[in-house]
C-alpha cells in the first residue's frame, strides 16, 4: 500500500497570509486605518501565550495591527464580559479573539457571548455557529474553517462521504462537523461516551480527529483510502493521530505540526481583515 499524500498547511497558510496581507494593504490605502484584532488572554498558560504571540506576529507581518489586553488569572468572569463589551463598541478594533482556554472559574459561554458577532473572527459565538451551520455568510470557527480549506485545496469533496469527528468542543468538534454537513457530508461525532470509537472510525471516508488525545487514532483504525485530517493540540506538538501507522492507510493526512494549525491563524487574519472592511464601508 502506498503512502498518504500529505495536506501541507504551512504552504497554504503562506498564501492565505499574503494574499490577506494585500487585501490588508489595500484597505489601508483607501481607509487610511489598519485592520485591528484585539486579543484578550486570561491567566498566563504557556500554550496560550505562544499561541497568541503566534498570531500577534503573522498580524504585524500581514498588516494587520494587534491591540492585547492581558487579564490576570483570577479575572471574574463579570469583569472579563465587561472588557469584552468595551472592545465590542470600540470602533478602532475589528476583530476579537479570546483565547481559549480560560480556567475554570470563567462561564466561557457568557464570556464568547460578550463578542458582537461583527468582530467575532474566532467564530465562537453563537450567531457565528448559526451561519456556518447554515452554510450563510458569516465568520466561521477558524480551525474548522482551515479543515475545510485544507480539503477543497486537495479535491476532497466531502459531498456525500462519511465523516467521523472525533470530539465535540464549542470550538473545534461541533464546528467541523456542522461545517461538514453543510457540504453534505454524513456525519457522525465520536466522544468520550462513544461506546466503540475504533469501529466508528473505521467507517470513516473522511476523520476528523479533534479530541486533544495524543495519537488516540492508530492507524489499524483507519479505512484504507481515508483522508485523515489531525486537529489535536497536545504538549510537544503531538496530534490526535498515530502518523506513522496512518500514513500507510490514508489517502491524504495532515501533520501536526505543520497542518491545521497554521491554517487556524490563516483564516484568523483572513477574517480579521474581512470584518474591518465591513466595518469601514468597503
Ligand atoms: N480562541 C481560540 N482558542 C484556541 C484555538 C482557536 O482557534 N481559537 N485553537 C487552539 C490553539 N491555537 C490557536 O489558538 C493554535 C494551535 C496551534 C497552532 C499552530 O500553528 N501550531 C503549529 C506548531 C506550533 C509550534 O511550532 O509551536 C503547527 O501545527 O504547525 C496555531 C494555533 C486552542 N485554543
Amino acid at each position: 500500500m502506498s503512502q498518504a499524500r500529505i495536506m501541507d498547511g504551512t504552504a497554504l497558510a503562506r498564501r492565505i497570509v499574503e494574499e490577506t496581507a494585500e487585501k490588508a494593504a489595500d484597505l489601508t490605502a483607501r481607509t487610511g486605518t489598519a485592520p485591528c484584532l484585539a486579543t484578550v488572554l486570561v491567566g498566563e498558560d504557556p500554550a496560550s501565550v505562544t499561541y497568541v504571540r503566534m498570531k500577534q506576529n503573522r498580524c504585524r507581518k500581514a498588516g494587520i495591527e494587534s491591540r492585547h489586553v492581558a487579564l490576570p488569572a483570577g479575572t471574574t468572569t463579570g469583569e472579563l464580559v465587561g472588557t469584552l463589551r468595551e472592545l465590542s463598541a470600540d470602533p478602532g478594533v475589528h476583530g476579537i479573539l479570546l483565547q481559549h482556554p480560560m480556567g475554570p472559574h470563567i462561564d466561557e459561554r457568557a464570556a464568547f457571548e460578550a463578542i458582537t458577532p461583527e468582530k467575532d473572527v474566532d467564530g465562537v459565538t453563537f450567531a457565528s455557529f448559526a451561519t456556518m451551520s447554515f452554510g450563510l455568510p458569516g465568520f466561521v470557527s477558524c480551525t474548522p474553517g482551515g479543515i475545510m480549506r485544507l480539503l477543497d485545496e486537495y479535491g476532497v469533496d466531502p459531498a456525500g462521504r462519511r465523516a467521523v469527528v472525533v470530539g465535540r468542543s464549542a470550538i473545534l468538534g461541533k464546528p467541523a462537523g456542522m461545517l461538514l454537513l453543510a457540504r453534505d457530508a454524513t456525519v457522525t461525532y465520536c466522544h468520550s461516551r462513544t461506546a466503540d470509537l475504533s469501529a466508528a472510525v473505521r467507517e470513516a471516508d473522511i476523520v476528523v480527529a479533534a479530541v486533544g488525545r495524543a495519537r488516540l487514532i492508530r492507524g489499524q483504525d483507519i479505512k484504507p483510502g481515508a483522508v485523515v485530517v489531525d486537529a489535536g493540540y497536545n504538549a510537544g506538538n503531538v496530534g490526535d493521530v498515530d502518523f506513522d501507522s496512518a500514513v500507510e492507510r490514508a489517502s491524504l493526512i495532515t501533520p501536526v505540526p505543520g497542518g491545521v494549525g497554521p491554517m487556524t491563524i490563516a483564516t484568523l487574519l483572513e477574517q480579521t481583515v474581512d470584518a474591518a472592511a465591513r466595518q469601514l464601508g468597503v
